[in-house]
């Protein structure tokens, strides 16, 4: 049999993290750029840890939606940020799993011995989209720039027509079924049986528990106020099951739609970092350090041809990075499901307590099984928040961290991430 042990290697600390409050999309940061939202953030960062003017081994992010001119956004933040110029910096992208993939890429770093610290974060602005022109019109408007004479230039321009002025707006659907994320997530639902009460439950539950955390400060170090924001403007603290019940469905339209604009995250603008660095590190700069990461999986599914769900890939990652750890699902003080949407986290959970779907499926004798509700979000996630597709891994992992650290040594805490594109995330973090 293949050994699936994991060989032993230096495990990454997480010496804490910042976000800026996150913004629903054309509110307080319809004027930030994602450079902008960044560099606050690792500033932010930078201050909290003393680290103005430093250099840290490298600094991984990225932007699911980005401007052609940041081609490399997160090294022209970094540029533009207190840390030292000659950190080297470079973008990810794995839409909404790129915070904890880039946590990931930096803690294996560190983990090798490549790297002593980092910074792995995300940004998103839904409210400065990139547009770009259709591609007939771009390849005019090349021509009309490589022109020479006048005449080359007028023969460009002649072929401008009216239809080709309509720009390529970024559409939050997958190229390969045209579908919205929300309506790829309605068909999971309703093959999961998934309830609207369920739904606004787990949602109700978010805003509350988000609030509650904002008000005994737990956010304190982990939020830097930007624009006129402290707190995320999303957050709803009123949220009731009677409010929720009055919405009408967004997604998966038609009979037994169940998928509103309060139990579906809203689009958002916002950006986070984590800094990662080795036990040494941290200890030479007398910094504290919160949790290890652990461990972590990525998988993929064939959502165009397989018939499996586009955000169910974590699904098909835990059962690897769990034997691969000795771990079961139960073995975990803190579970985080990233909320994309209310019916992905429990069409989630469902599929991990399903004898027939574990053992077809993932190719288990028994099922995952159950996670203890009460250990599951419960400083709130990406419905009451919001979800800045790039930035939500690293404001989990810095949430995570912390909760872990509170809470005393030896505690485990599990994150799962789905992504668009049929790809997942999750992470084992310990205290
Ligand atoms: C990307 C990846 O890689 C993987 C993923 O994470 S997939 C997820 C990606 N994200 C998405 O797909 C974003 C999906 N969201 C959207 O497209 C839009 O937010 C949406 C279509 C769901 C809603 O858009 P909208 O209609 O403009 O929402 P909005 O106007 O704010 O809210 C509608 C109503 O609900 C109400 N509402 C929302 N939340 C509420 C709450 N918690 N309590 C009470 N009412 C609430 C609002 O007040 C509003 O009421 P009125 O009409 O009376 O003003």
């Amino acid at each position: 049999m293949a050994d699936t042990s994991k060989p032993a290697t230096r495990k990454a600390a997480i010496v804490g993290g910042n976000r800026i409050p996150f913004a629903r999309s054309n509110t307080a940061y319809a004027q930030a750029s994602n450079q902008d939202m960044l560099t606050a953030t690792l500033d932010g960062l930078v201050a909290r840890f003393g680290l103005q003017g430093a250099q840290v081994g490298e600094v991984v992010a990225g932007a699911v939606l980005k401007h052609a001119r940041d081609f490399n956004l997160t090294r022209e933040s970094v540029l533009g940020s207190t840390l030292a110029a000659t950190t080297p910096a470079y973008d990810i992208q794995q839409a909404c799993g790129t915070g904890l993939e880039a946590a990931v890429l930096v803690a294996n770093k560190i983990a090798l011995g490549q790297i002593e610290s980092g910074i792995a974060g995300g940004v998103d602005t839904t409210s400065d989209a990139p547009l770009a022109v259709g591609d007939d019109l771009r390849r005019v408007l090349i021509s009309l720039n490589n022109a020479k004479t006048m005449g080359d230039r007028l023969k460009a321009l002649a072929k401008i027509r009216p239809g080709q002025l309509v720009p390529d707006m970024p559409r939050n659907a997958e190229p390969r079924t045209g579908l919205a994320m929300g309506d790829h997530a309605a068909i999971t639902a309703k093959e999961w049986e998934i309830g609207r009460e369920e739904q606004d439950e787990l949602a109700v539950r978010s805003h509350h528990n988000m609030a509650a955390a904002y008000e005994r400060g737990f956010f304190d170090d982990l939020v830097t106020p930007f624009l006129g924001l402290t707190r995320d403007n999303n957050l709803r603290p009123d949220s009731s099951l009677e409010k929720l019940a009055k919405l009408k469905p967004v997604f998966g339209k038609g009979e037994g739609a169940t998928m509103t604009a309060a139990n579906s995250t809203p689009l958002t603008d916002g950006a986070s970092a984590v800094l990662l660095a080795s036990d040494e590190w941290a200890a030479e700069k007398g910094l504290p350090v919160l949790a290890h990461l652990v461990d972590a999986q990525t998988a993929a599914v064939d959502y165009v041809h397989g018939g499996e769900g586009l955000l169910m890939a974590p699904v098909y990652a835990m059962p690897v990075m769990l034997a691969r750890n000795g771990l079961t699902l139960q073995d975990f003080d803190f579970y985080e499901i990233h909320e994309a949407f209310a019916s992905t986290v429990l069409s989630t959970m469902k599929a991990w307590e399903d004898p027939a779907f574990c053992k077809e499926k993932l190719g288990l004798d028994a099922p995952l099984g159950s996670i203890d509700r009460s250990k599951l979000n419960v400083y709130g996630s990406s419905l009451a928040a919001g979800h800045p597709f790039a930035a939500t891994g690293g404001r989990i992992v810095a949430s995570l961290a912390k909760m872990l650290h509170e809470a005393g040594p030896g505690k485990r805490g599990l994150i799962s991430i789905c992504a668009a594109g049929g790809q997942g995330v999750v992470a084992i973090l310990e205290s």
